[in-house]
């Protein structure tokens, strides 16, 4: 009996001996393999975050950033972007109110303001053309507001259009801090696609000699057609849309490219804020029906 329960015992030893060895070698393989799988993927890993890296840190200013300060302070982005501007920029300084901006965009969080680099070329469209009547869609904090308004000749007048009611108080508190009245700037707070039927009729137009486009990308397409219907684009009437290429309006760029109505030509630059991603704005030319 004696010899019986050895041999068993001896077998179940030899049996769990066998076992552990077969789970320590499985263990080395695999991490043996996931060692060399890594080591395979590395480049291609280390490539995609060298390449993508202005998205990263895109994503971070832009999300993770906006979302800790929200916890934390309990304001809206758009409000604690006013408190540093009203704390920090010279009232009725256009010039000041727009280098505050810009000083918080590039160093504390990350808004979608037209931003410096394509702020200029816009800057020089507007000395060019010296429009009297100018479209906004998008004023969201009211950063190319200023800037459109501040380049505008004498008697020229802007109307900005906003459909978020929280953005466009923070707007409209900072026009008037840039010090522009209600007849030079007009914040009319309504979807776009509910304005542009009305501008003729609600407010008079009979021209618009500038439009900006910057408000969500897929309007650009619908909101450019109902302009071309409304008959408030004339010869020479310029529209500027930014973000063409970042976030991108595809559809409205193969519409303006179909139509023909257009001389156009895209402002190759930068993202705003942002070094390394690229972006551009479309510049047309409205020519009419031929
Ligand atoms: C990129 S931000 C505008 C930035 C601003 N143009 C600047 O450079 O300072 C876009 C804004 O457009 C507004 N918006 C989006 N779609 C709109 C629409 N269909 N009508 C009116 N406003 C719209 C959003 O609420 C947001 O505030
Ligand atoms: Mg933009």
């Amino acid at each position: 009996m004696s010899v019986y329960l050895a041999v068993c015992l001896c077998t179940t030893l030899i049996v769990s001996v066998y076992l552990a060895v077969c789970l320590c070698t499985t263990l080395i393989v695999s991490v043996y393999l996931a060692v060399c799988l890594s080591l395979a993927f590395l480049p291609l890993v280390l490539t995609f975050i060298i390449r993508y890296r202005y998205y990263f840190v895109l994503f971070y200013r832009a999300v993770l950033v906006r979302m800790w300060y929200d916890c934390t302070t309990g304001l809206s982005r758009e409000e604690r972007a006013f408190q540093y501007v009203l704390t920090h920029a010279i009232p009725g300084d256009p010039e000041s109110i727009l280098e505050t901006f810009d000083l918080w965009c590039s160093k504390v969080e990350f808004i979608s303001n037209i931003g410096p680099k394509k702020g200029k070329i816009m800057d020089r469209m507007l000395s060019e053309h010296c429009p009297l009547t100018v479209l906004e869609l998008g004023s969201h904090c009211g950063y190319s507001t200023v800037r459109i308004a501040r380049a505008l000749p004498l008697g020229a007048r802007l109307y900005s259009v906003e459909m978020d009611a929280i953005n466009a108080a923070i707007a409209e508190k900072i026009i008037r801090l840039a010090g522009f009245d209600d007849d030079t700037v007009e914040l009319i707070v309504s979807p776009s696609d509910e304005v542009i039927p009305r501008l003729r009729a609600d407010y008079g137009l009979e021209r618009l000699d500038f439009v900006f486009m910057d408000h969500w990308k897929k309007c650009y397409r619908p909101d450019l057609q109902a302009l071309e219907g409304s008959g408030l684009l004339g010869k020479g009437s310029v529209v500027l849309a930014d973000n063409v290429l970042f976030p991108g309006a595809p559809n409205f760029l193969r519409h303006v490219r179909k139509s023909g109505l257009y001389e156009w030509k895209i402002h190759r630059a930068t993202l705003e804020y942002s070094k390394g991603i690229r972006d551009g704005m479309a510049e047309l030319v409205y020519q009419g029906i031929k």
